[in-house]
């Protein structure tokens, strides 16, 4: 559904307006008839002049009932239509926001990490936001402010036609004139919301950066830097907010000028039908009113305007950001990925993130069911790129990658979860219990089998110590917990989803030696069946693999059992004597 949305705001919003047409509908009728019902308040008031201006006799008195009968009528009708169609609206324009939050937040979730990477977190949750909260305020302005006062105005000026058909017709070019020219000069100025807009959401975005980033600010003492960056690009929003709000505040002036010149016009023109005997006292009456709605209603219109397109341009800006096509999507042809045993096959991979500099070169490898594998090579090998193209973040650039026969280009990504799970190396949590965050890949698990996994990673003893044990929320990216906890939550989150391939990315570098061994033994038994492929930069966890496959610059260099490699006396002693010794161009950290 998503996918279809229109990136520029008035077919995007008229997409949820054809959603809910009927609701639509019935708010417009109802907003229509109390319009009229408003304006013809007036010629009942003139009906009621004509007649109390005529000599007092029983017939006239009979009238002046009849007149008032009519005009409270008219009156508890406007009264009902309005707020009928207040409550309507309340109940449209919710859902409609609640539909668009929904919507971009679903098309935002499947775009690629290389599209997070560019931005902002915390400016695309308040894009998301604020397009609800634009939408909801156009359509709130569009029904009480925008169609209300046009209407009045269009309805004005057929009564105004049934006194003098050339006024009416004069006046009307006039109107069309002015919101000709007011659009155009609007349009012309949209750029400055959109900017304000852009300015609005990087601000919000930098402040939650700088939220998730408190601990580094604070260990730094750059609380004062971090401040002091906030107040200049606040101060580039207030300016660039002043601009936009001071191009409509020029508008709103140059309308009002207008509209008072056409106003005393129309009262001008009355007294002069009057005095040509074109005119009774009531109509007189009724130009002056009818002016003066003309008047309001205008300028309530252009005040109406304004904020349609201040919100028009918010909107805008988000929708360029969100709804930019998505990097990777399904085939046409794609089917959910058939459950297999777990074989991985790379046909003569190569890839290159630039489409110059390769990173990975003509990859060939067989990974038959149930084999546990070890990447390994100095850092920036690319391991973590074929990584990253087993889970189809990016396609190959030459060659292909099958999961149990499928291409995974075949496959829907969301099926490829079924699959695959994942231990990634930045194992952050989401702000849930330590139950919901266990079981995220199986949120139907029963309890006994949460508490058995926990057992196994060694996480039992991290519950045991936490107030509500698995009903303890971790915080912010889990920020309750150490490294190594959270680690032993992601491992454990992995195991429980019964997927037949199992990718380990630094799985257990957080974790102690002691740990890190007992945990090894656990997964022997808990993996027994399934694949595993495993990143790591300690190489003595990879002791008791099948396989470890070294990459060099891109390359398979070496393939072969831990005692084979070592036998071979090639790149992987290489490696593993440069890391006993301390001297890991692997990784210093990890040795
Ligand atoms: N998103 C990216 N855009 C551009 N180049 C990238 C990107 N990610 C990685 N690279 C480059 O690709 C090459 C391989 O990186 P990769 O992360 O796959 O290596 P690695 O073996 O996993 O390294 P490490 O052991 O340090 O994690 C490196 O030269 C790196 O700079």
């Amino acid at each position: 559904m998503s996918a279809e949305l229109p990136r520029t705001p008035f077919p995007f919003l008229m997409t949820y307006v054809r959603r809910h047409s009927w609701r639509y509908g019935i708010l417009m009728t109802a907003i229509t008839l109390a319009v009229l019902c408003s304006v013809s308040t007036q010629y009942g008031l003139k009906y009621l002049i004509d007649v109390v201006a005529t000599p007092a006799s029983d017939e006239a008195l009979r009238q002046a009932w009849q007149a008032l009968f009519i005009l409270a009528g008219l009156i508890v009708a406007d009264i009902i239509l309005w707020r009928g169609g207040g409550y309507l609206a309340a109940g449209s324009l919710t859902l409609s926001a609640g539909c668009i939050r929904n919507d971009l937040f679903a098309h935002l979730s499947q775009h690629s990490p290389a599209y997070f990477a560019d931005r902002l977190p915390g400016a695309l949750s308040a894009r998301i936001s604020s397009s609800a909260i634009s939408a909801q305020t156009i359509g709130n302005t569009v029904a009480w402010n925008v169609v209300p006062p046009a209407m009045s105005a269009f309805t004005a000026l057929l009564f105004i036609s049934l006194v003098d058909g050339w006024l009416a017709l004069v006046l009307f070019a006039c109107a069309l004139a002015i919101a000709v020219v007011l659009h155009l000069l609007a349009r012309k100025k949209s750029h400055l919301h959109e900017t304000h807009a852009g300015h609005v959401a990087a601000l919000d975005g930098e402040i939650v950066d700088i939220v998730g980033n408190i601990g580094v600010v604070r260990s730094f003492g750059a609380g004062r830097r971090e401040r002091g960056r906030i107040a200049e690009l606040s101060r580039v929003e207030v300016q660039a907010h002043r601009r936009s709000l001071y191009s409509m505040e020029h508008l709103r002036f140059l309308h009002a000028g207008l509209t008072v010149v056409l106003t005393i016009g129309v009262m001008i023109a009355g007294i002069r039908l009057w005095h040509a005997g074109r005119a009774t006292t009531g109509d007189v009456a009724l130009l002056a009113t009818l002016s003066l709605t003309i008047l309001n209603a205008t300028r309530d219109l252009a005040i109406a305007l304004v904020e349609v397109a201040q919100q028009r341009a918010r909107l805008a800006e988000a929708l360029k950001v969100i709804l930019v096509p998505h990097a990777m999507t399904d085939a046409a042809h794609a089917r959910p990925a058939r459950r297999g045993c777990g074989e991985i096959r790379i046909e003569d991979v190569s890839f290159s993130y630039d489409g110059r500099r390769p990173v990975l070169r003509h990859i060939n490898l067989v990974i038959p069911p149930g084999q546990k594998v070890g990447l390994v090579g100095r850092s920036g090998s690319g391991k973590s790129t074929l990584f990253a193209l087993l889970q189809r973040v990016h396609d190959p650039g030459a060659g292909r990658i099958l999961l149990d026969g499928q291409d995974l280009r075949h496959v829907t990504q969301e099926s490829l979860a079924t699959a695959m799970a994942v231990v990634p190396q930045d194992t952050s949590l989401f702000n849930r219990t330590i139950r919901e965050n266990m079981s995220y890949g199986t949120p139907d698990l029963a309890f006994e089998e949460l508490v058995a996994a926990a057992a196994k990673t060694r996480c039992e003893e991290v519950v045991e110590a936490l107030p509500a044990r698995y009903d303890t929320m971790v915080g912010n990216r889990g920020v309750k917990l150490s490294g190594g906890q959270r680690q032993r939550i992601a491992i454990a989150r992995a195991l429980l989803t019964p997927t037949p391939i199992l990718l380990l990315d630094e799985a257990t570098s957080a974790l102690d030696s002691e740990n890190e061994h007992a945990i090894a033994e656990a997964l022997k038994e808990a993996l027994h069946r399934r694949t595993v492929v495993a990143v790591a930069h300690r190489l003595s966890t990879l002791q008791n693999f099948d396989r470890i496959i070294v990459l060099d610059e891109g390359r398979i260099v070496e393939d072969g059992s831990p005692a084979e490699l070592v036998r071979r006396q090639g790149p992987y002693l290489a490696l593993l004597r440069q890391q006993r010794a301390g001297l890991s161009p692997v990784r210093p950290e990890a040795a």
